[in-house]
């Protein structure tokens, strides 16, 4: 669930329990405010509390200047997306009364009293969005083009099946290499036989992996390799899935 804008944590634990539960169980929640800030000016504000998918089902920003008085247009266009009490319109045209995630704001809110006066002419206006185009947009990461280094190791576990460690300083690439190669990894063998561990529960977490020593099933490791042994030959999953992995990845060795 995402908490957008204004709405503040605070203005939630405010609700009475009936309302608050309502919201959490809809995954909705809209106020709104027309609020004099700081700078003597005025700032109309919209908020909603909402869950990602509503947010994508739905618009997803708009951003409305304000005139000189610091007020919102009332040109048809903008008037037509003044929320009006309790309902909005999707831009499908069927009005409902699910709040969408929509924030108004203006570059004008941010602009002081004295330099209004000073500039009778209002600023213009910046574009507005439309909210339309903002639907379901997903901002994609294109692709890394691996270095030679990063390739040539990549070749080495991939192709050449070697077993490889390597190291580097802060910044050289390896946790970019890592994930590329795991997830290459994934796609040449089966699922489980690719095990992705790490020294530590936060460096395993940004892989997606466990701990070694989950993995492993020998609990804190504490022990001679003998008294390991038993207790892994105990543990009927562990012992499985040392049967399955056919590639070990461990991140944040202490090989070094
Ligand atoms: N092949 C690449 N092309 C473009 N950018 C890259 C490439 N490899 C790494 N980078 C960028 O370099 C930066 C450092 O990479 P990365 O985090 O993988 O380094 P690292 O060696 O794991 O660092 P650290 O040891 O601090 O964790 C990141 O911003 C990453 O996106």
């Amino acid at each position: 669930m995402a908490l957008a804008g204004a709405l503040t944590m605070d203005r939630l634990l405010r609700m009475n329990a009936p309302r608050l539960h309502s919201c959490l169980r809809s995954g909705t929640h809209s106020s709104s405010r027309l609020s004099r800030t700081r700078n003597n000016t005025t700032q109309f504000t919209r908020t909603f509390f909402t869950n990602p998918s509503r947010a994508q089902q739905y618009s997803a920003q708009r951003i409305l200047p304000l005139n000189h008085h610091g007020r919102i247009p009332a040109s048809p266009t903008h008037q037509a997306s003044r929320p009006t009490k309790g309902r909005f319109t999707n831009h499908a045209g069927s009005s409902r009364t699910t709040p969408l995630l929509r924030c108004y704001s203006s570059a004008a809110a941010s602009l002081s009293s004295d330099f209004r006066h000073s500039h009778p002419h209002p600023a213009p206006a910046p574009p507005t969005l439309d909210a339309s185009s903002l639907d379901n947009t997903i901002i994609s990461q294109a692709p890394l083009q691996l270095s030679t280094e990063q390739q040539f190791l990549m070749q080495q576990v991939l192709h050449n099946k070697k077993s490889v460690f390597f190291t580097g300083s802060a910044g050289t690439g390896k946790s970019v290499l890592l994930r590329q190669l795991i997830e290459n990894l994934k796609e040449h063998y089966k699922p489980g036989q690719v095990a992705v561990t790490a020294s530590t529960g936060i460096a395993a977490c940004n892989i997606g992996g466990c701990t070694l020593h989950a993995f492993a099933g020998i609990g804190l490791g504490n022990g001679t390799v003998d008294q390991l042994m038993v207790k892994l030959n105990e543990n009927r999953r562990a012992k499985a899935r040392w049967r399955k992995t056919k590639v070990l990845i461990i991140d944040e060795s202490k090989f070094s």
